[in-house]
C-alpha cells in the first residue's frame, strides 16, 4: 500500500490540468449500457474507480478501448445482466448499470453497493422509481432482482429528497420507456446536466436538466455519439482550497467557478481570488489570512459535501472560528481525528464541527480513511510545518488523478513512497 510523504510550507504556482469529473465518467461509461452502438468518451480521468467500472462493464459483455484520456466502448451485445457482489461492494456508482440493463434486456441482477464508509447510503429511492415504472424489483441474498419484461413505462417520481444518484438512474433508464417520465425535487449538479448532454447525443429526449424537475421522453433505441467528459468540480475546489492554504496562484484548466455553486463565494469571502480565464479558473491568495467562514453542505448549488473534508483543513489554520455542518451523509467527519494530529483544534456536536483556527499546524503520520478526507489531509499536510506520512492512499486514487504529479509539478514536496509492511 502506498503513502505519501509530503513537507509542507512550499507555495503553489504554475498551471494544472483538472481531469474530467468522476462522478460524471462513471455515469456516462455505463449509459453505453443503453445502445448496441459505439460510444466514444473524451477526457475520461484515469482513476481506480474508472478502471473498477471498466471490469464490470466488461462482465457484461461492454468492448473496451483506452486512449490516453479517450475511451470507446462498444455494449453491441450484452452477455450478462448479472452485476455480481465482488465487483459492484467496491464502488457505489457501479450500481447505476442496473438501469440501463433494466432497460434495455427486460432484467437485471446487481449486488447492492458498496462506496465510501460515509453513510448507510440506501437504495430506497432508486427501487421506488423503478417499481413505478412498472418493473418488478425483489431483493435476494443481498442482490436487487428486478423485471420488466414487458419493458418500462413511464412514470411521474417525486423524489422525498434530492438524489444525485437516483436522479441519474432512473433518467437513464427512462429514456428507453414507453411514453414520459417526470421526475420532481431531481438533483441540479452539473454531472446530471453533463449525463443528459451525452444521452442527447445518444438520441435521448431530455429536458429540465439543471433544474429540480426533469421530463424524459422514451424512444424506442438510442445511438453511438461522441461526449467530453465536464471538467472535475471537485478535483478544482479541493487544489483550490490547497491554494487556499498554503498560498499562491494556480491556474486550473478547464476549470470553471460556476461549478463550484456557493463554494465559490465562500472561498471568495475565505481571502482568495478565484477568476475565470479563457483556459481555466485562476486562483490565488497572496500573503493574508484565511478568513473563517461556516458552511452547510447542500444539493447542488449549495455547498458540496465531496468539498466538507476539504474546506475543514482550509479552515483548521483560519482567523477565527467555522461551523461546519454536514446535512447530506451522517458519518463524514472521519478526517476530523486525523487533522487533530497535526494540531487542528476541531470538536463535532452531531452534524457540526466546530474549527478553531490555530497558527500553525505540524506534520504528523496520519491515515486516509475516505476519498475527500484523504484530500483534507493532503491539503492540511500542504500547509503544516514539517513532513506529514499520509497512509492508505488508495484512497485517493479512486477519485484523484496523479495527484502526487500534479502538485509536484505546481512547487509541492511531495513524493509516493511503496508502504513496506
Ligand atoms: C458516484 C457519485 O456520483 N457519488 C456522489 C453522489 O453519491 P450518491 O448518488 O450516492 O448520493 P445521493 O445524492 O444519492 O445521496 C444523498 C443522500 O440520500 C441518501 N439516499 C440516497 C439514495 C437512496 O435511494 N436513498 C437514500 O437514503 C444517501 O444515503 C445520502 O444521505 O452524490 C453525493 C452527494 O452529492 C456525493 O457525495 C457523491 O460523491
Ligand atoms: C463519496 C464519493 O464517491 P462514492 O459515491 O463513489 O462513494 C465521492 O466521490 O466523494
Amino acid at each position: 500500500m502506498d503513502k505519501l510523504a509530503i513537507i509542507g510550507g512550499r507555495e503553489l504556482y504554475g498551471d494544472l490540468k483538472i481531469a474530467g469529473a468522476k462522478n460524471s465518467a462513471l455515469k456516462v461509461m455505463a449509459a453505453c449500457l443503453l445502445t448496441d452502438e459505439t460510444l466514444v468518451l473524451d477526457e475520461v480521468p484515469d482513476l481506480a474507480d474508472v478502471r473498477q467500472l471498466l471490469v464490470l462493464l466488461e462482465n457484461h459483455g461492454v468492448k473496451a478501448e483506452r486512449d490516453g484520456h479517450r475511451l470507446t466502448l462498444d455494449a453491441g451485445a450484452i452477455t450478462s445482466t448479472v452485476a455480481p457482489y465482488e465487483i459492484v461492494r467496491k464502488m457505489r456508482a457501479s450500481f447505476n448499470v442496473l438501469g440501463p440493463i433494466l432497460a434495455r434486456e427486460g432484467e437485471a441482477k446487481v449486488s447492492l453497493p458498496g462506496g465510501c464508509a460515509i453513510g448507510a447510503r440506501p437504495v430506497d429511492l432508486h427501487l421506488d422509481a423503478f417499481r413505478k415504472m412498472g418493473a418488478e424489483i425483489e431483493l435476494e441474498e443481498g442482490y436487487v432482482l428486478a423485471g420488466a419484461k414487458g419493458g418500462l413505462k413511464g412514470a411521474e417520481i417525486a423524489f422525498p429528497f434530492v438524489s444525485v444518484g437516483a436522479t441519474e438512474h432512473v433518467m437513464m433508464a427512462a429514456t428507453l420507456a414507453k411514453g414520459t417520465t417526470i421526475l420532481r425535487n431531481a438533483a441540479r449538479e452539473p454531472e446530471i446536466v453533463d449525463l443528459a448532454d451525452c444521452l442527447r447525443a445518444m438520441g435521448a429526449k431530455i429536458e429540465g436538466d439543471g433544474t429540480d424537475t426533469i421530463t424524459i421522453h422514451g424512444v424506442d433505441r438510442l445511438s453511438g455519439a461522441t461526449h467530453e467528459v465536464l471538467a472535475d468540480r471537485i478535483e478544482m475546489g479541493s487544489y483550490a482550497m490547497a491554494v487556499g492554504a498554503v498560498g499562491g496562484e494556480l491556474l486550473l484548466e478547464r476549470g470553471r467557478r460556476d461549478l463550484l455553486g456557493s463554494a465559490a463565494k465562500v472561498l471568495e469571502e475565505c481571502g482568495l481570488k478565484l477568476e475565470d480565464d479563457p483556459r481555466g479558473l485562476r486562483v490565488s491568495r497572496w500573503g493574508t489570512p484565511t478568513v473563517s467562514q461556516s458552511v452547510i453542505t447542500e444539493p447542488y448549488p449549495g455547498f458540496a459535501t465531496d468539498l466538507q473534508a476539504q474546506f475543514m483543513a482550509l479552515m483548521a489554520k483560519g482567523s477565527g472560528t467555522a461551523e461546519i455542518t454536514e446535512t447530506i451523509f451522517e458519518n463524514r467527519f472521519m478526517h476530523v481525528p486525523e487533522l487533530a494530529r497535526l494540531g487542528a483544534d476541531i470538536h463535532v456536536n452531531g452534524r457540526t464541527a466546530t474549527v478553531h483556527g490555530v497558527p500553525k499546524l505540524k506534520g504528523a503520520p496520519v491515515m486516509a480513511t475516505d476519498l475527500r478526507a484523504s484530500m483534507s489531509l493532503v491539503i492540511a499536510a500542504l500547509c503544516a510545518e514539517g513532513q506529514t506520512m499520509i497512509s492508505r492512499v488508495y484512497h485517493l486514487d479512486r477519485g484523484f488523478e496523479r495527484l502526487d504529479d500534479k502538485l509536484r509539478g505546481v512547487g509541492a514536496l511531495i513524493e509516493r513512497v511503496k508502504d513496506e509492511d
